[in-house]
């Protein structure tokens, strides 16, 4: 039989995996074009299958010589101990998989809120993304999420674990529609088989729309390829009919094909090919394949699709600040302001290599990074030594890296998220140069907290040194030292990135004792405030007045035309004077005076007077400061602020305790609604935002959606051979209600197993950080008790 072309790649897969060869990924590492260069990432919520299927990937593609798996703890991504330990990823791993003359960079990222931070950076340098969904579940509450967080980026929608017991391909299209507001263009569904001497349907293949053929996988995982039968013919016709509907709209060629023959079957692959990309490309509609990775059934043609269907570096525009223009030039290579010569990358992740130290990916956008160069962070230059592309955990030395590839740089002195630029001829660069940067990633407040305190005052230097490194690692970790205590606290964005994070410290060697995991509390001022301060000192008198305010909740909302200076923690600083009239005063420099403003800001805002915990929304004001002309001593400048601002912050009476809120979102059975609202208003102090209703049809939820006219239009075959045994095991659109509320983050804490026993396991929830509110004067007392634990 002679096979399509992308079939015949299938087929080839099979013996490439079979001689696992170093030579295929190290030629590929360096000499790809960039058109056939994907950076793409995998995102999902929990227990998708982002790991399973990436290790399948892995292995087809002759990266490795056996599968990883999640459950034995084996898998090759999820390399941290702890990940393998509790079979979940935390860090996105960033792996080099060859593919039919393509080089597809995949990240897998984690599901876990607490490790959003993760999946936000790794999709900032992702071009195109797969979006892995559990067949049973359907549209999860952290898909969603993801979902928002990438939106702009171009995705392949991949329906996994087809082979469960109640999966149900056609409710997830549908949740797909419905939920995340897209139109589908189903480029695979599934085939089932009866089981040798049973009626039970088995999940055992897919039906390719595309190439109308028959992909089936047996039991050695061997796939065959296979013309459609006739009881197949109608279901792929209709999908047909569907895609050349859907594809017609933003493709002619598609329309003056159908019309040659008035026939969908005869409407050419390569023309629906070129189509799909175009609607991926300008995410018109997603295309959907199914699968089940653990089984084995249906990567490869994933892998076949993420080649054809999503973009190459060449095809996204970096997103890089100031008054830069930015063009495309020839091989995917960006140029900045006309400079053809710069080198611009981004910093996205770093991780700790015990024998090779600190291992920074970045992402290059424009010209090259060359090994053993200089490169300039923050307007300084850093000596670079190697430079590598990884293979899962496996790195490959190169000499070089263009402009549309993710690699590694070995140094100890980069961070995440930070802007690495380099002239691609090894010269100096000019001011001008150095001031661009690819737009910073933001970093989500940390809400919980935990006290880490050394075991002895000698292991002090090591706490802190291995908490730096941790820090450099992931910037959603946040740690305070507190003075007067000795303690040093520790924030992060959950209970499970907390625990993590302290269990990476012992690995790390680090001697301490924790105490609880609590929500990070912080204290603000709750009207207008001011002191004045004169200091006389040698002769000099310094005279320095400040206020403080209550901060509107965003930077945006400040009070227009004005110049303000970000302390942090949601507190800003305004300084009344403009450089041009300090310019006249013949005293210290305007910045250094500014600086050694803000850094005394930045002390004071760290102990509030009520528990001495951070402060947050505050907005401080250098009303004036008088200096003698010949004064030049900055940081005695720290110091007059400090003791001002003490002068304000120790009116305790105006300052209150503020705790973070949390935007929860909750997929709850019609059964368990009233439970559910009633312990989250009352045992939770909790506050609806709304109940969306869905029905087990599918038909009501669709009706309440943005996109009901396209769910309407949409063809999903009727899955006839697995309609007995979906029977009410379909968890996604069935029954639910989907409740909305605003809850105090500290009610939330070991919620998942509560919510599990009200709701005998059958609601899934999910949560953002929404702000600080004020706590109310009557639970200070409970706040307190609280604090003293910790
Ligand atoms: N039945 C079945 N189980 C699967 C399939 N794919 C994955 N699993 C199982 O689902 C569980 C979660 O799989 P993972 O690959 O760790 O999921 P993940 O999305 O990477 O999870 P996180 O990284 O923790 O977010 C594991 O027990 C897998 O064995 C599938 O196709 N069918």
């Amino acid at each position: 039989m002679s096979l399509p072309k992308s079939l015949n790649n299938l087929g080839r897969l099979v013996s490439i995996r079979c001689f696992h060869n170093s030579t295929i990924s190290r030629s590929i590492a360096t000499n790809t074009a960039v058109s056939k260069i994907r950076n793409i990432g995998i995102i999902a919520h929990i227990d998708a299958g982002k790991t399973t299927t990436t290790e399948r990937m892995l292995f087809y593609s002759g990266v490795t010589s056996r599968i990883g798996n999640v459950d034995q703890g084996d898998t090759i991504t999820d390399f941290l101990p702890q990940e393998r330990e509790r079979g979940i990823t935390i860090q996105s791993a960033a792996v080099t998989i060859p593919w039919n003359g393509y080089k597809i960079n995949l990240i897998d990222t984690p599901g876990h809120a607490d490790f959003t931070f993760e999946v936000i950076r790794s999709l900032k340098v992702l071009d195109g993304a797969v979006t892995i969904l559990d067949a049973v579940a359907g549209v999860e509450s952290q898909t969603e999420k993801v979902w928002r967080q990438s939106q702009g980026i171009p995705k392949l929608i991949f329906i996994n674990k087809m082979d469960r017991e109640g999966a149900s391909f056609g409710k997830t299209c549908k949740d797909v529609i419905s939920k995340l507001g897209t139109r589908i263009l189903l480029c695979n569904v599934p085939y089932y088989e009866t089981v040798p001497g049973s009626r039970e349907m088995k999940f055992s293949g897919v039906l390719d729309i595309v190439d109308k053929k028959l992909i089936r996988w047996d039991e050695n995982e061997k796939i065959s390829v296979e013309e459609i039968s006739d009881a197949h013919r109608e279901t792929v016709s209709k999908c047909r009919e569907s895609l050349v509907e859907t594809l017609g709209e933003i493709d002619e060629a598609v329309i003056d094909s159908f019309f040659e023959t008035e026939d969908y079957m005869e409407v050419p692959s390569d023309i629906l090919k070129t189509a799909i990309r175009k609607s991926t490309l300008q995410q018109y509609a997603l295309p959907v394949f199914c699968g089940a990775s653990f089984k084995n059934i249906g990567v490869q043609p994933l892998l076949e699709a993420a080649a054809l269907y999503l973009p190459s570096p060449a095809e996204r525009i970096p997103d890089v600040s100031g008054n830069t223009k930015v063009e495309l030039v020839k091989d995917g290579n960006f140029v900045i302001n006309g400079n053809d010569k710069l080198t611009v990358a981004l910093a996205f992740k770093v991780i700790t290599d015990p024998i090779r130290g600190l291992m920074v990916f970045v992402r290059v956008y424009s010209g090259k990074l060359t090994s053993n160069s200089t490169i300039y962070v923050n307007g300084s230059p850093i000596k670079i030594g190697k430079l590598l592309i990884m293979h899962a955990d496996k790195p490959e030395e190169v000499s070089e890296i263009r402009a549309g590839n993710i690699g590694v740089i070995v140094n100890d002195n980069l961070k995440t998220g930070e802007t690495v630029l380099s002239h691609t001829q090894k010269k100096k660069l000019q001011s001008k140069e150095l001031s661009i940067t690819v737009n910073p990633i933001a970093v989500p407040p940390p809400v919980f907290s935990i006290s880490v305190e050394p075991k002895t005052t000698g292991d002090r230097r090591g706490v802190e040194e291995a908490l730096g490194l941790l820090m450099k690692e992931d910037p959603s970790l946040k740690y305070a030292n507190d003075e007067e205590t000795g303690q040093i606290v520790l924030s992060g964005m959950g209970e499970l990135h907390l625990e993590i994070a302290v269990d990476r410290l012992r690995h790390l060697k680090a001697k301490f004792e924790v105490g609880r995991v609590m929500v990070s509390y912080k204290e603000t001022i709750l009207g207008s405030l001011s002191a004045e301060k004169t200091i006389t000192e040698d002769s000099n008198e310094i005279n320095v007045a400040m206020s403080m305010d209550v901060n509107p909740k965003e930077a945006k909302q400040l009070p227009k035309g004005r110049q303000y200076f970000d302390l942090g923690d949601n507190n800003f600083l305004h300084v009344a004077y403009e450089p041009n009239w300090w310019e006249n005063k013949k005293v210290m420099p305007y910045q250094t005076l500014i600086n050694a403003v803000t850094s005394g800001c930045v002390g004071s805002v760290q102990r509030g007077p009520i528990f001495q915990l951070p402060l947050n929304s505050t907005l401080i004001s250098l009303d004036s400061i008088e200096i003698p002309d010949d004064f030049q001593n900055a940081s005695r400048i720290i110091q007059y602020v400090r003791m001002t601002l003490m002068e304000i912050i120790k009116q305790r009476d105006f300052f209150s305790v503020m705790e973070p809120m949390m935007n929860v979102t909750m997929a709850v059975h019609h059964e368990d609604l009233g439970s559910v609202i009633q312990d989250l208003t009352s045992a939770r102090k909790g506050e609806i935002s709304s109940i969306d209703e869905d029905d087990t049809s599918g038909e009501s939820a669709i009706k309440m959606l943005k996109f009901k006219e396209i769910s309407e239009s949409q063809y999903v075959p009727k899955e006839e051979a697995h309609e007995s045994s979906v029977k009410g095991k379909y968890t996604g659109l069935n029954n639910q209600s989907v409740v909305h509320a605003v809850v105090p983050l500290k009610e939330m804490i070991g919620y998942l197993p509560s919510l599990r026993k009200l709701t005998k396991g059958r609601a899934t929830f999910d949560m953002e950080f929404n702000g600080m509110q004020n706590i109310t004067r009557d639970r200070l007392d409970e706040v307190e008790k609280e604090l003293q634990i910790f």
